[in-house]
């Protein structure tokens, strides 16, 4: 090689090392949460592994402390990491953190979920309590489909079944009766369509969270079309039978509430308007299906795993309800194992381990790291369930660590639906439908895992995707009575 040529290659190279340094590597701001940044176009996608809350919380630990940054792809995140640096942004800093980055799939029903969604998430808060989530009415409605569920498992007689759509459907009916004012036949297609999360999509989804422009090639092109199709015709049937048959004076439902809601306000100027009313159903359907039935699920691995808990629970709800009652949310307090099952549950099997994205809508510092207006954010709600300072060998499945003296106690370190301005909307009825159903479930059945089984299905593995799943399994539920 001449020496033009060699000098030629070295300015090339300096060159390709500055672009990527300054669109990669470098740091936002001097002050800005250290991390990994990894390859350029990937980011640290290639080392996150199969479960990344887990691989961020060891970063975290061994390395760069509870606020840290991670590129995803080609996002900048920060991720915090612990109780603390949680609470000082969410709930100390509740302003700057009450909105979401927008997310392609999300903005195909509407305006996403910036600044002013805040009013539709009030209005939709209102609307659900009015119809009765959180109430009595709603108590009845759950224990109701729960009755429906014990039905369902008597008529099994004992097959061994995978009863994920069993709960999935029954759980689905609840939302679907406060947002849709009905409930479905199992057999009901359009039903099927929305509650089943449809393998021949779901995974092109999740990739699309990551890469939104992939969403003009197929596969991933198809993909969000179907998903969009199926959901949007759902809603959409659902909102012209009701703008039909609505009765201003009286709200039957959310639907209703909402259509009498955009009424009040112009659809130009304000965020009530008829793909914010799809936003929200998808939002309510969607969020409030998959999250209860996999909690559920998760549970009934725990009882399958600790047969000897399984038969402690059995016995106090025997003592304390008897064989006539129905289980009601007023047993609760009399019930400390039962609770304590639960919260372990919801901490060893964190559902949702990254919450939801969050974004500053201001420059903000938290941890003493400067974190600038526009930054996504993850919470890793999972790294707050496992830390050591808090659960002593927090890897391991222990109820008894709620309980002192006899008595069930709560730990707000258990955040399984998230904290601040945008924690679940549906906290109050997913505790109602994961109390009454395991409640309804234990006290009517032993469940076992299939005889036909070598193994036990994990209760420790699962899929990490939108959601942490257990893999599909097949239960018996042997009746006791
Ligand atoms: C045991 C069941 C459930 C768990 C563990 C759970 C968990 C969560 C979590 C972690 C978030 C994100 C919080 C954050 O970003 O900080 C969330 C958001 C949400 N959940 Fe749930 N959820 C459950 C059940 C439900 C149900 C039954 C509904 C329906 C009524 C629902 C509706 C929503 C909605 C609409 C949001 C978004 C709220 C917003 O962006 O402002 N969830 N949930």
């Amino acid at each position: 090689l001449s020496g033009s040529s060699i000098v030629s290659v070295l300015i090339g190279l300096l060159t390709f090392t500055w672009i990527v340094y300054q669109f990669w590597w470098k740091l936002p701001h001097p002050r800005y949460p250290p991390g990994v940044r990894g390859i350029p176009v990937l980011g640290a996608l290639p080392y996150l592994g199969r479960f990344p809350h887990e691989t961020i919380a060891k970063w975290s630990r061994d390395k760069y402390g509870p606020v840290m940054s991670v590129r995803f792809g080609q996002e900048d995140a920060v991720v915090l990491n612990d109780y603390e640096s949680i609470t000082e942004a969410l709930v100390k800093n509740i302003n700057v953190f009450h909105t979401r980055p927008s997310f392609y799939v999300i903005n195909c029903f509407t305006d996403g979920y910036g600044f002013r969604y805040l009013e539709v998430r009030n209005f939709s808060l209102s609307a659900l309590r009015g119809l009765g989530i959180g109430r009595r009415t709603m108590e009845t409605r759950v224990s109701d489909v729960a009755q429906d569920v014990v039905q369902r498992l008597q008529d099994l007689h004992e097959a061994p079944t995978d009863i994920k759509m069993l709960i999935g459907r029954t759980v689905s009916n609840v939302i679907c009766s406060v947002v849709f004012g009905k409930t479905y036949e199992y057999d009901n297609k359009a039903f099927q369509h929305a509650v089943q999360s449809n393998p021949e999509y779901s995974e092109y989804l999740n990739v699309l969270f990551l890469y939104p422009r992939l969403r003009f090639i197929p596969p991933f092109s198809r993909a969000l079309e179907k998903f969009l199709k199926v959901h949007h015709e759902f809603y959409q049937n659902e909102m012209e039978e009701h703008e039909k048959n609505l009765d201003e004076n009286e709200p039957a439902d959310f639907i209703d509430a909402f259509l009498i809601e955009m009424k009040k306000h112009s659809p130009d100027t304000s965020w009530f308007h008829k793909k914010q009313l799809l936003h929200c159903l998808g939002d309510l359907f969607n969020a409030g299906t998959e999250t209860s039935t996999n909690v559920i699920l998760w549970m009934l691995l725990a009882l399958m795993h600790y047969p000897d808990i399984q038969e402690k629970l059995y016995q106090e709800i025997h003592d304390v309800i008897g064989e006539h009652v129905l289980p009601s949310v007023d047993h609760k307090d009399n019930l400390p194992l039962l609770r304590a099952f639960i919260q372990e549950v919801y901490r060893y099997q964190t559902i949702k381990p990254l919450s939801i994205k969050h974004r500053t809508s201001e420059d903000v510092e938290i941890g003493g790291y400067f974190i600038p207006k526009d930054t996504t954010i993850f919470t890793n709600i999972d790294a707050v369930h496992k830390d050591e300072k808090t659960f002593k060998s927090p890897n391991e499945f222990n109820i008894y660590r709620h309980i002192v003296d006899g008595k069930f106690v709560s730990n707000k370190k258990v955040m399984p639906f998230g904290i601040g301005a945008r924690s679940c909307l549906g906290e109050k009825l997913g505790k109602i439908e994961v109390f009454l159903f395991l409640a309804n479930i234990i006290k009517r059945f032993e469940i076992l895992p299939d005889p036909q089984s070598k193994e036990l299905p994990s209760f420790k593995d699962g899929i990490s995707s939108f959601l942490y799943t257990p893999f599909s399994f097949k239960l018996v539920a042997k009746p006791r009575i």
